[in-house]
């Protein structure tokens, strides 16, 4: 066994305290094996220095489309249904394998300079994201998005058969780092039928299912008219409300949309920037938290957010919760920390976001002796309202070190940002 040891800094307990301690990491399990009083604790084989800084669990994006990266500032200040079709749709069309691998090394990168170290991703020419997540060390939940309308039946077939034997191929490569999911990308572009078969193909390959649901209000009035139901009722008649699997988004629910959720265990992914930036409207999340739904933090795609920085959505889920609730004691500072690790890692279902003995050595390093972080009165205060992911020092996942000093050590950062940047042009070009 090989040991890492985080020395000198303090550290982010589960039950959010914060203490002068290190952290000692077996390299090869990938798993955290003691936190504790410097003088208690073994040497470790190698050292990082957290000194003047906060230990904390690596941050878990749990709602993104990392290729995206390639349509960041594409458009802008339109609403959902017209930056998908007139935009958003024709671009994706062009894209190729290595487009979406470039892109999702730039988000990697992106996410890996802030603290990220997991992220669940709906997309395509998903083999080509799975190298991605391999060569870069992050954890992601993975999967083949669907979208069925438009498409003949055979078509659809075809889509939801791929995104079954994607999830199949893939789920646990990279030594474990990589989960799956059947992803039908929401209830009004897939057809009755598909969303069955996605169910049962999620069951019988023993992964969760993932979609977008009740995002904006346009989505919700054809369900309600077509079927009688509220979105998530109808979601539930199909089989799609159950323990592990989560939803991204939840804007538009009401309160029996809300208990079906804390019944079924299905997990509700909060994307803040993307809902203002869509205008969307203001998920309900104090109340969700209230019911008992387990709630995580995502950012969607660069391209309606426009950056995958986690500090900057906690400060978004924060504002935004006070807001909807009309409340400024609504989703406090604790709670949009909880959100982005514990909330997000169960939500997705993957055994990080707490610095545990025994938990994933998934681990960011806050460099806290910045202007404006000074004074440091309530650390958690800090994460949740003036963190910036440049603030983060070191990034460690499965007990890798994946960035130290802000030199990010598993793919070379100048090479994706240029190959990213002429895929980028010579995408919209095609567009
Ligand atoms: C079928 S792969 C995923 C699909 O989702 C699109 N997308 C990006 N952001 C959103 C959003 O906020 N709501 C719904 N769909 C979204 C993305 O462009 C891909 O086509
Ligand atoms: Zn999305």
């Amino acid at each position: 066994m090989t040991t890492l040891r985080i020395t000198g800094g303090r550290v982010l307990l589960p039950d959010l305290t914060v203490e002068r301690a290190d952290v000692l990491v077996d390299r090869e399990a990938g798993e955290i094996l003691a936190v504790g009083d410097p003088e208690d604790l073994a040497n470790g084989d190698e050292h990082l220095s957290a000194a003047g800084s906060l230990v904390i669990p690596g941050l878990v994006n749990a709602h993104g489309h990392a290729a995206m990266a390639l349509l960041r500032g594409y458009a802008d200040d339109k609403p959902l249904d017209a930056w998908l079709q007139e935009d958003i749709w024709p671009a994706e069309a062009e894209l190729t394998p290595e487009d979406v691998r470039a892109g999702a090394e730039l988000a990697i990168i992106e996410m890996i300079k802030s603290g990220t170290t997991a992220f669940a991703d709906m997309y395509f020419e998903v083999g080509e994201i799975v190298a991605a997540v391999e060569a870069s060390g992050m954890r992601a939940r993975l999967g083949h998005g669907i979208v069925t309308v438009g498409k003949d039946e055979e078509a659809a077939r075809a889509d939801v058969e791929e995104s079954i034997r994607v999830a199949r191929e893939f789920d646990g490569s990279a030594e474990g780092r990589i989960s799956t999911a059947v992803m039908p990308h929401s209830l009004t572009t897939m057809s009755e039928e598909s969303l069955v078969r996605s169910v049962e193909g999620a069951r019988e390959a023993g992964v969760p299912v993932h979609f977008h649901a009740n995002e904006t209000r346009e989505e919700v009035e054809p369900i309600v008219e077509e079927h009688g139901v509220r979105p998530l009722k109808y979601a539930d008649r199909l089989g799609l409300l159950e323990e592990g699997n989560f939803l991204a988004h939840g804007v538009h629910l009401d309160e029996r949309e809300i208990g079906l959720l804390t019944e079924a265990g299905t997990g509700v992914i909060h994307c803040p920037a993307s809902n203002m930036k869509l205008a969307s409207g203001m998920a309900p999340v104090q109340r969700l938290l209230d019911a008992g739904v387990s709630v995580g933090l995502g950012t969607d795609g660069a391209a309606s957010n426009n950056d995958l920085d986690l500090f900057d959505e906690m400060r978004d889920a924060a504002m935004l919760g006070k807001l909807a609730a009309d409340s400024a004691a609504a989703v406090p500072a604790e709670a949009v920390v909880e959100m982005s690790t514990t909330g997000s890692a169960e939500a997705i279902g993957i055994g990080s976001g707490k610095i545990e003995a025994g938990a994933n050595a998934d681990l960011a390093v806050v460099d806290f002796e910045k202007p404006h972080l000074t004074p440091a009165h309530d650390p958690v205060s800090h994460l949740a309202y003036a963190v910036r992911g440049s603030d983060v020092r070191h990034t460690v996942c499965d007990g890798e070190v994946l960035m130290c000093d802000q030199e990010v050590l598993t793919l070379d950062e100048k090479e994706v940002r240029e190959t990213a940047g002429r895929r980028a042009t010579e995408l919209v070009e095609r567009a």
